[in-house]
């Protein structure tokens, strides 16, 4: 199994900066500890942070038969980004939006998700945890999916 893990724009500035608000852990460290449960899985993460809208449209389209499905904090392109939404329809494959913070106790322009819309499932407001949690869910959730997909192909022969 390989996931996709997608990060927005100033997602690189975790640890660094609005440490009050994101906690003091950076990218790196979240990404680190994400690692470590998908090797005890036997899954396989690839991790992209960009700020750069455009890129992260390149990155959702290159996903589509190079991995199982994608966990995505798209960050402030939640809120804005109909490009992303589009892409993520476009793959059509499972996909858990993170948010760290809970989006829906904070500013009114925070509250509504576009991208959310195209995903499978969201998980806002657990600190870092919620990249562990986005993990299991989606392994569980891609298990389920090629059981499907298995049972399917065993009743066609
Ligand atoms: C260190 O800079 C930041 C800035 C914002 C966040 C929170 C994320 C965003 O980029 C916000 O625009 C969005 O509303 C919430 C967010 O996606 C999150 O809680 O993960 C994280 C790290």
């Amino acid at each position: 199994m390989k996931i996709a893990v997608i990060q927005g724009p100033n997602l690189n500035m975790l640890g660094v900066r609005e440490q009050h608000i994101y906690g003091p852990m950076t990218l790196e460290q979240i990404h680190e500890q994400m690692k470590a449960s998908a090797q005890q899985n036997n899954v396989e993460l690839e991790f992209f942070q960009s700020n750069l809208e455009g890129e992260i449209v390149d990155r959702i389209q290159e996903s589509l038969g190079e991995v199982d499905g994608i966990i995505i904090n798209p960050a402030a392109y939640s809120h804005t980004s109909i490009a992303i939404k589009d892409a993520l329809s476009a793959v059509n494959l499972p996909v858990v939006e993170v948010h760290i913070s809970n989006i829906y106790k904070r500013e009114e322009f925070r509250q509504k998700s576009v991208t959310a819309g195209a995903s499978t499932g969201v998980i806002s407001g657990f600190g870092p945890f919620g990249y562990h949690l986005a993990l299991i869910s989606l392994m569980q959730i891609i298990s389920e999916v090629k059981a499907v997909q298995e049972a399917n192909d065993a009743s066609e022969q």
